[in-house]
């Protein structure tokens, strides 16, 4: 896939916080990206620079080779969904739809209307009047109609209930099956959220620490079960994120290659694979490995 957006060397300050920190970094086109990390990891910050926003305090984005930041050439073709429009507050429904169609040079009036009968969003409502689920319904209709070819969603599911959430993934599913466009989505929800990702960026303090094909992200993970003295004694320390002990069984999340499999199952160590949402808590806690972790672990 070719690469639709690039990010050469940005960073962000606000004051003394480094937001974002020396991001090189490209998105590929016409896949949906999961932009992933912990609170304050700094996803709002890097969805509002790659959409033109606001501006970097040092570095460059392109997309498609064209400089993002102002330039009336490009940002027709990014649309940004934020978590939270507080301009958006005064504005009834049917009025901020129609600015949208205005703004919007993608517009699919036909699929807006369409969604908000289907979230049953009241035209004549003001935003704020809405629920926080409804307000996020309103940020996916924006989003799904904009038609842009590339969107950033930032937290679309904030207080969707579960069955309004799998609805929004049907329909990001639907949508991209019939139209190329680049997505990129942070979320919190990231279990029930992977079907829909082909790549997946982590974010830690800033830093990008991976961004890679979402089956080789997560292929690189393993629980090895097995007796504990046994297994301790057959693997490494470098590759293991997390390590429990219960009852003479000790389970590990391997991360890396596993090039002794053949000589583990010998001897008895059942090898699975680990969802992507323990897969991320286990490297962003990394380096933390005795804190709170057992609590969200393989035995809870
Ligand atoms: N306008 C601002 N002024 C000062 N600091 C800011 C501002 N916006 C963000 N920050 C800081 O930048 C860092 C990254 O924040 P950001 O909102 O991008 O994180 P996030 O990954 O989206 O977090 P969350 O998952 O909690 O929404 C945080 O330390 C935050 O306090």
């Amino acid at each position: 896939m070719n690469p639709i957006l690039e990010c050469r060397q940005i960073a962000k300050n606000f004051g003394s916080t480094e937001a974002i920190r020396n991001v090189t970094t490209t998105f590929e086109e016409g896949a949906v990206h999961g932009l992933l990390g912990a609170n304050g990891a700094g996803k709002t910050t890097l969805l509002h620079i790659l959409s033109g926003l606001i501006y970097p305090s040092q570095g460059q984005v392109l997309y498609d080779g064209q400089q993002v930041h102002d330039n009336p050439a490009v940002t027709p073709n990014i649309c940004l969904v934020k978590s939270d429009e507080r301009s958006w507050a005064d504005y009834k429904v049917k009025d901020l739809m129609h600015y949208c169609s205005l703004l919007l040079p993608y517009w699919d009036e036909k699929l807006a209307t369409e969604l908000l009968r289907k979230f049953r969003l009241p035209a004549k409502k003001k935003y704020k009047q809405l629920s926080r689920g409804m307000q996020s319904m309103v940020g996916i209709v924006k989003g799904l109609a904009s038609g842009a070819p590339l969107t950033l969603f930032d937290e679309p599911t904030l207080g969707l209930d579960a069955d309004m959430r799998e609805t929004f993934y049907e329909l990001m599913i639907n949508d991209c099956g019939q139209r190329e466009r680049t997505m990129i989505l942070s979320t919190h929800q990231i279990d029930e959220s992977s079907n829909l990702f082909q790549y997946i960026t982590l974010l830690e303090q800033g830093v990008i620490t991976s961004h890679m094909d979402k089956d080789a992200f997560v292929a690189q993970a393993h629980y090895l079960q097995g007796d504990s003295s046994q297994l301790l004694a057959l693997v490494s320390d470098p590759h293991v994120l997390h390590e429990e002990s219960l009852a003479g069984t000790t389970v590990l999340v391997w991360y890396g290659e596993l090039d002794n499999r053949v000589e583990l199952e010998r001897r008895g160590i059942k090898i699975s694979s680990v969802p992507l949402q323990k897969l991320f808590v286990y490297l962003t806690r990394k380096g933390n490995l005795n804190s709170e972790e057992t609590n969200n672990g393989y035995f809870s």
